[in-house]
């Protein structure tokens, strides 16, 4: 039985709640036999900031880069709001992360499981069946641009900056990914731009185009507006298959792409960076895409499956282990099957189950999955 090193990062809010309910699911897949789990636990976030007065710590980097794959739940909230450093707010704990870990690549599957049709804002029949791929540029853009300030100008008044950056390489290594996932789909691929009013939209669309020229003649690209694509996106979203796009509009456009999921508390993610050319091993992080919603923390009730579901996608993509992530997703389908359901994806009236009851329930049906196939 193969064992794997995994580094769990909580963090804060609802972290702590969704990703006891992953470990449910890794102690079931190594009470099966299936695979053996090592974990380790580290602060980040807000409870770093608690702990030791930094969202992230180098011991934390280092974990992260020695572990086979390192699950992280979510940073933030209002008790560090307005306190502090802007570099030393919560949110560093991530996007220190994602930059040292060259994590340019964010694989946000918005999969809309049958059962859950009826639980999305939108018509049943638009989004029934759905299964689109966001894939976010994740280290470049505004988010890490320089100079990123606020000035004060001699009126007194002050001036703040984001710069938004991107070179060729940065665009081409995120499009590869596009265009490679998608010739394992429906070999289709939007990428979506500002290129009307902006200079990184440009060099986006051109770069795009040329690789896609290049190498990637047989699928095919359609580039688009990313304010139209938002409106697309509600409007007919079984249009679209694989997206790629840059940091912020990926941030922006994924948070939509989830409702069509039913709830935010229903989208995993892979951020995913270059294999080792000597060892092949590949940096990684996997976690869901929505906060650490301060709003409904310590309830107990919070959606546990993006979080699952993330885990099933570091066993596909960093653990090599494609069975076991299927299975894992297996078990998500089959409890929605079952009809249980978190308040954000319960129908008005309807029981509802806590977080701790929906992840027992997803490792229950691993277990009952594993022991049918031995049955048969
Ligand atoms: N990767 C991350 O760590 C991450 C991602 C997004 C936001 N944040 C941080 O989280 C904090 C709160 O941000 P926000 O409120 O704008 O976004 P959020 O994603 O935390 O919450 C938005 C809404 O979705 C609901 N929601 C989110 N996840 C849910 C789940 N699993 N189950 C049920 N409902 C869920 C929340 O209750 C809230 O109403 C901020 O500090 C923000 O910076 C962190
Ligand atoms: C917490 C924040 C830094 C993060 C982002 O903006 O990338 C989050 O919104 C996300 O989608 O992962
Ligand atoms: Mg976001």
């Amino acid at each position: 039985m193969t064992s794997y090193n995994l580094l769990l990062l909580p963090g804060d809010g609802i972290g702590p709640e969704i990703m006891a309910e992953a470990a449910k699911v890794l102690a079931a897949l190594s009470d099966l036999g299936l695979a053996h789990f090592e974990t380790e636990e580290d602060l980040v976030g807000g409870a770093a900031i608690d702990a030791r007065g930094n969202p992230l710590s180098d011991e934390t980097i280092a974990l992260a880069k020695a572990a086979d794959a390192t699950l992280f739940g979510a940073v933030g909230g209002p008790k560090w709001d307005g306190k502090g450093p802007f570099h030393l707010r919560p949110e560093i704990g991530i996007l220190g992360l994602r930059k040292a870990l060259g994590l340019y690549a964010n694989l946000r599957p918005a999969k809309c499981y049958g059962p859950l049709a009826t639980a999305s804002s939108l018509h049943a029949e638009l989004v029934s069946g759905l299964d689109i791929l966001v894939v976010r540029e994740l280290t470049g853009g505004v988010y890490f641009g320089q100079p990123k300030e606020i000035v004060t100008l001699q009126d007194g008044q002050r001036r703040a900056v984001d710069t938004q950056v991107y070179t060729t390489s940065e665009v081409e290594r995120i499009g590869r990914v596009a265009f490679d996932l998608a010739r394992k789909r429906k070999n289709l691929v939007h990428s979506a731009d500002k290129n009307n009013v902006m200079r990184t939209g440009t060099l986006w669309r051109e770069t795009i185009t040329d690789l896609h020229a290049a190498e990637f003649a047989d699928v095919t690209l359609e580039h688009i507006l990313a304010d139209n694509l938002g409106m697309q996106l509600v409007r007919k979203p079984g249009q679209f298959d694989v997206l790629v796009m840059d940091n912020l509009f990926g941030d922006l456009l994924s948070d939509v792409a989830a409702m069509l999921t039913g709830s935010l508390g229903m989208l995993p993610s892979a951020s995913l960076g270059d294999a080792d050319p000597v060892t092949g091993s590949r940096p990684s992080l996997y976690e869901p895409i929505h906060g650490s919603a301060p709003d409904i923390a310590g309830q107990g009730f919070a959606n546990p499956l993006a979080m699952i579901g993330s885990l099933a996608m570091s066993l596909r993509y960093s653990l090599d282990e494609p069975d076991l992530a299927d299975r894992v997703e297996a078990a998500i389908e089959s409890v929605l099957e079952q009809g249980l359901r978190t308040p954000d994806i319960a129908a008005p009236g309807q029981n509802a189950v806590s977080t701790a009851e929906m992840g027992t329930a997803v490792a229950e049906a691993l277990r009952a999955g594993a022991t049918s196939e031995a049955v048969a």
